[in-house]
């Protein structure tokens, strides 16, 4: 390996991008050299880049990176990439190039809406290419100049091709500039484009609502509508799986598309997919009104990593999928049965050199020339957008109107240039919009405009590049009144222009540029017309050096945060979020191999099942599509009513001893399981009885309940002030649990309960706090389940005076993290004498006096409060069986018979062990807790019956 110490990079694989190589044991990720840790991934990939950057430089003296892109050059770049990545890979070694010596980049397949060019037919086989208008084309235009990928364009051409000799041309049209074109019939676009897309989501996700639904157009119904969109998205994906090659990487864009990534998905589980949406994301409370909430969200979940250009809009995203859907949102992204979809945020920017290198075009030094001969006198203002409502176009010129009302002394002296670019022309409030603009202008030009001037030029067309530019740079006042945009990159393209001028930019803080630029722009609603004229004033008043520290702030940052570098970040992050999943499966463990269980529980002696209540033997209550977490289901645990018959078989299996190990109160248990002849622990394993017998204590001796009254009175206090949050008051632990309150609101919650309760009455107590999904209990230090299973299992020994070692164990439940010890203290490892298991119960015999377990009356559905009677947990466990005779069932009511005296005490034989547990008699299982102590996974409770019951009948067929 040529490579060893650049950039502090070391290893035997190849630096470039990391991700081109599926080398499966390394999880795509190129050698034995991944770092753990996301963020020491990200760091390293970064540091690549900017290797890659610098060494291009140097290569050849120019930065090659931003290279202008104008229609024609659209491929020319490629040539010139391919020359000095080449150059640059070569370093990197062997595997970084193809056959022929060409280097290798990823692919990446750029999926929207839109392709960069628009097509116009020109005769039966010719078209020509116009590059289309709209930021989302700006910004990925830059894509063939950056130098990690081979990119390539999935989309729509704008127009329709219905015959055959047309399409055959035009495809090949596009190929010459990297693009492949998706086909969609007129119908198809009326439906899905303008209908589903832009009457409906559009609106919607910039506030403005959803339209009144036409009862009457049973053509255009919402239900149409997404219909057509879902068949719209399925024509993309086709096109995307035709073209795909495994390793590539496929960015899918915006509201358009939100059902390709389960498309896609679908079609091919290891397809890289990433999704990023170039508008807002709404408020979940705008998002709940879409009839087809559930659906859109579930399928954008489908893809790897999920971006937005605010942190707000991942908020939005995130908040929806827990509150419409019910999944767990967490700061990494959101989880569903242990999927996690990455969602982040990557502002946008732009290709700031090519508008910076434009203004010494003398193409355009000759626009500049002629325009500030035009405006000679008057100072410019500017606004930039398509004709959209979401663009506060008729408010922006309100505002101006309001300005020239009140300022006088500037009537002559000032100019707004308005140009709106005509856009989805087809939808019937675009054309409303259209007239009313023409109206307000018309109205004060008219109140305001003399022989010679107006105030306003209203141009409704698209400008080209150098004309734009241009009028940027002349520009004093650039006015972006938008009512909600998602990034509106206008601003950040002024600001690229303005490095003479230093002008003001007046922007709107209902778009998400205003977080970036918000320190250098005088930010405004642009709803409140007055506070926007008074902008207006003040902006044209503004003091030079003023002026000059806000242009300052913002050009740094539309310099610095380009569209090449979102590219690259948004494509480094979706190749590491495949690592982190593939590094996150391999932590997972596999599901539990149920014909193997089941054959050795045929095979074995003598079995112990150890079961856990709770999401183990209830019922699986969420219903997709029902609002998560707010539906009050069911309140108490209730066995599935699917496992009776099998529990009924496995508890009268003479070789079976079943337990059931909750942290529920005894009482509970009793009611579900009282009929059946089992073993039930309590409370995590404190209380225990035989079905048949009467409860007693296994807790520890000098168990320390004192802090219970303190803790309960905060919880109260929570639960007063938390709707539909309850709380827990067992024996030897509190639980407060906001599951069926609002999720966040539960959350903040509890996060504030815990403060109070590590700063205030728990501080010095010997107490666990154990946080769940959506509780939080407070338990003495030592109440576990593994903690108590000893214990269990030592009364479980004497009482079945079982002679035969134990030879099976499954045990199975949806513990907490902190109760998953019961999965560690049954692995064969630890049962060597060195280990701790047996080493434990060796301990145990030396020392096995003053067993307590005491008595509990047995209260049918309602167990007393009683007070928490001590006991020695450590003498609770029989070491050696030979010494003592086989007890016999001693769970019985009365007294004497529970509490043991020493010389009841067990021993067993020397070598000879109450478990004879080998490693392939030992199944351990979590439900639906896929980081786990556990060897197996299942899913769900669903499964857990389905195993029981091939347990049952396989036994009861052996038994026949
Ligand atoms: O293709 P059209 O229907 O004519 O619309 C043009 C584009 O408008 C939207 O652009 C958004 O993307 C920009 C870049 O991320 C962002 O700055 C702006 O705030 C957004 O409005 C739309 O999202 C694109 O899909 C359209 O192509
Ligand atoms: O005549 C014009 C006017 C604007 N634009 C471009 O359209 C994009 C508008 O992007 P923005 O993010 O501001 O809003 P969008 O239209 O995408 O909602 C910018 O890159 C402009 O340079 C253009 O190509 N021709």
């Amino acid at each position: 390996m040529k490579w060893a110490s650049q950039g502090g990079f070391q290893g035997d694989h190849m630096p470039g991008n990391i991700y081109n190589h599926n080398n499966g044991g390394s999880g795509g990720g190129g050698g034995g050299g991944i770092p753990l840790t996301r963020v020491e991934r990200l760091l390293r990939e970064r540091e690549l880049r900017k290797f890659n950057r610098t060494f291009h430089l140097s290569d050849d003296g120019n930065d090659n990176g931003n290279p202008d892109l104008s229609q024609q050059e659209l491929n020319e770049g490629e040539v010139r990439d391919a020359a000095s990545a080449a150059a640059a890979l070569r370093v990197f070694g062997e595997g970084s190039e193809t056959e022929d010596g060409r280097p290798l980049k990823q692919r990446l397949l750029v999926v929207a809406n839109r392709l960069p060019v628009s097509a116009v037919r020109k005769g039966e086989d010719t078209w020509s290419l116009e590059i289309s208008a709209g930021g989302l084309v700006s910004a990925l235009l830059v894509l063939p100049g950056v130098k990690e990928f081979e990119a390539k364009w999935i989309g729509w051409a704008g127009v329709n091709v219905p015959d055959e000799i047309g399409q055959k041309a035009l495809s090949k049209a596009l190929a010459e500039k990297r693009c492949i074109p998706v086909f969609l019939d007129e119908e198809i676009v009326h439906q899905y484009y303008n209908g589903y897309c832009n009457n409906i989501l559009w609106p919607l996700f910039h506030y403005l609502g959803l339209p009144q639904e036409d009862r009457l157009a049973t053509t255009r119904s919402f239900q149409s509508q997404f219909d057509a969109y879902k068949r719209a998205n399925k024509m993309f994906a086709d096109v995307v799986i035709k073209h795909y090659e495994e390793g590539d990487v496929v960015w899918c864009h915006d509201y358009h598309l939100m059902f390709l990534p389960k498309c896609l998905k679908e079609h091919d589980a290891s397809i890289k997919v990433g999704w990023f949406l170039h508008t807002p994301f709404p408020s979940s409370e705008i998002h709940r009104t879409l009839p087809s909430r559930s659906d859109l969200l579930r399928s954008v979940l489908a893809a790897d990593l999920v971006g937005f250009h605010t942190y707000d809009y991942a908020r939005h995203f995130v908040s929806a999928c827990t509150r419409i859907l019910g999944l767990e949102g967490t700061p990494e992204g959101v989880e569903d049965q242990g999927k996690l979809t990455r969602v982040a945020a990557f502002p946008i920017g732009i290709d700031s050199g090519r508008f910076i290198r434009a203004l010494e075009v003398p193409q355009v030094q000759e626009h500049i020339r002629v325009l500030k001969e035009r405006f000679a006198g008057r100072k410019v203002m500017l606004g930039v957008d398509r004709l959209d409502m979401i663009k506060g176009i008729p408010q922006k010129i309100l505002a101006f109107e309001k300005f020239l009302e009140e300022n006088a002394k500037w009537h002559d002296k000032v100019v707004l240039l308005q140009i709106a670019v005509p856009t989805r022309t087809d939808v019937p409030e675009y054309q409303k919009l259209t007239s009313q603009v023409h109206e307000i202008v018309g109205r004060i030009n008219g109140r305001f405009g003399t022989l010679t001037a107006v105030p306003i030029h209203h141009l409704d067309r698209s400008l080209d590049f150098h004309a734009l530019c241009a009028l940027y740079a002349i520009t004093d006042i650039a006015l972006v009144t938008s009512l909600r945009d998602g990034m509106n990159l206008v601003s950040y393209e002024f600001v690229a222009c303005q490095a003479s001028k230093k002008g003001v930019l007046i922007l709107s803080e209902f778009a998400g540029a205003a977080q970036s630029l918000g320190a250098g722009a005088l930010l405004v609603n642009p709803w409140n017309i007055t506070e926007v004229a008074q902008s207006i004033a003040y902006a044209l008043d503004m003091p030079p050096d003023e002026r000059e520290k806000r242009h300052q702030h913002n050009y740094e940052h539309v310099t610095r945060h380009t569209a090449q570098d979102w590219a690259e970040t948004f494509v480094s992050e979706l190749n590491d979020t495949v690592v982190e999943a593939q590094l996150r499966t391999r932590a997972t463990p596999p599901g539990l191999p149920i014909d193997r269980a089941v054959e050795r529980y045929l095979q074995s002696k003598n079995r112990l099942l150890i079961l856990g209540f709770n999401a183990t033997l209830t019922e699986v209550l969420d219903s997709p599509g029902r609002r998560g977490g707010d539906q009050i289901k069911e309140m108490d645990l209730k066995l599935h009513p699917e496992l009776k018959e099998p529990l009924t078989i496995l508890c009268e299996d003479t070789k079976t001893t079943v337990v059931v190990l909750s942290g529920s109160e005894r009482n509970t248990l009793d009611y579900n399981f009282g009929d059946y002849n089992m073993w039930l622990a309590a409370e995590n394993g404190m209380f225990l009885r035989v079905t048949q017998g009467e409860w007693m204590t296994t807790m520890p001796e000098h168990l320390n309940m004192d802090w219970v009254d303190s803790v309960k009175h905060v919880f109260e206090y929570f639960t007063e002030r938390t709707p539909r949050a309850h709380f827990e008051n067992r024996e030897t632990s509190l639980v407060w649990n906001y599951k069926y309150a609002d999720v966040e609101f539960g959350r903040l919650q509890a996060r504030d309960l815990l403060q109070h309760l590590w700063t205030g009455p728990i501080s010095n107590a010997a107490v666990d706090v154990v946080q769940g999904s959506r509780s939080v209990e407070v338990r003495s230090v030592g109440v576990t389940k593994g903690a108590a299973i000893d214990r269990i299992l030592g009364e479980i020994v004497h009482s079945k005076g079982m002679v035969t070692p134990i030879d099976y164990v499954l045990c199975i439940g949806h513990f907490l993290g902190k109760d998953e010890d019961i999965y560690t203290f049954f692995e064969p490892d630890l049962l060597d004498p060195a280990g701790s298991a047996k080493a434990k119960l060796a301990e145990a015999s030396k020392t096995s006096t003053d067993r307590k377990l005491a008595p509990r009356p047995s209260t049918g559905k309602g167990a007393p409060k009683s007070s928490h009677s001590r006991t020695n947990s450590r003498n609770t466990m029989p070491a050696n069986l030979d010494r003592r005779a086989p007890v016999p069932n001693q769970a019985s009511s009365s007294m004497s018979s529970a509490r043991r005296s020493p010389q009841d005490s067990i021993t067993w034989h020397e070598g000879s062990s109450v478990l004879d547990l080998k490693g392939e008699n030992y199944f351990s299982c979590s439900v639906g807790r896929k980081q786990t102590k556990a060897r197996y996974l299942l899913n769900s409770s669903d499964d857990v019956v389905t195993f029981l019951r091939q347990l049952a009948s396989a036994s009861s067929v052996r038994h026949a």
